[in-house]
C-alpha cells in the first residue's frame, strides 16, 4: 500500500514578516512532493547556501524531490528514485516559506510516500567500489516519515 497525503496550507498575512517564517527550513520526508502555489509567492529553495525564490506560475505544479524518493506513480513499473535509493546522487531539496508580506497565501501539496510494506535502500545501480552505500535499508513509517540512517563502515 502507498500513502499519498493532500495537504492544504494557509499562511495568514503577517505585518512583521522579519520576525517569523511561514515554514522553517526542511526537506520533505516524502518520495516526491507536487505543490500548487497561489500568486503570492514566498517559497524558497536552498541552492549552494543561498535562498532562491520559486516564482509562482499560474497553473504550474512545483515538483520537489523528497528524502525517500521512491515513487511508483500511476503504474507500478514506473519508479523515480533519489536520495536514499540513489545513494545521494539526487538529493532532496531544502526549502522554507517566508511569512506573508503581501497578503495571505494558500498552497496545496500532494506528498507521495513509499509503501511501508518493505524496506528500501540504495539500489545496486548506484553502488560501486567507489560509491559504497551511504544509507542502511529502512522502512518508511506512516505518521513519522523516516530517518536517514547512515551506514558506518
Ligand atoms: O507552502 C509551500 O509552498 C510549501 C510548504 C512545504 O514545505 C511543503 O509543502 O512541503
Ligand atoms: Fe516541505
Amino acid at each position: 500500500m502507498k500513502y499519498e497525503w493532500l495537504v492544504g496550507q494557509h499562511y495568514p498575512f503577517f505585518p512583521e514578516p522579519e520576525l517569523t517564517l511561514g515554514t522553517a527550513k526542511h526537506a520533505d520526508p516524502s518520495s516526491l512532493t507536487l505543490l500548487l502555489q497561489d500568486k503570492i509567492g514566498g517559497l524558497q529553495l536552498l541552492h549552494q547556501d543561498h535562498w532562491v525564490d520559486v516564482p509562482p506560475v499560474q497553473g504550474a505544479l512545483v515538483a520537489k524531490i523528497g528524502d525517500f524518493m521512491l515513487v511508483e506513480l500511476f503504474c507500478s513499473h514506473t519508479s523515480l528514485s533519489s536520495q536514499l535509493i540513489t545513494n545521494d546522487k539526487f538529493r532532496s531539496v531544502e526549502h522554507r516559506v517566508l511569512a506573508g508580506r503581501i497578503g495571505p497565501r494558500i498552497s496545496v501539496a500532494c506528498f507521495y510516500n513509499p509503501t511501508t510494506a518493505r524496506k528500501f535502500g540504495p539500489l545496486m545501480e548506484f553502488l560501486s567500489d567507489n560509491n559504497p552505500p551511504i544509507y542502511r535499508e529502512t522502512h518508511w513509517i506512516k505518521g513519522s516519515g523516516w530517518q536517514l540512517s547512515p551506514c558506518s563502515f
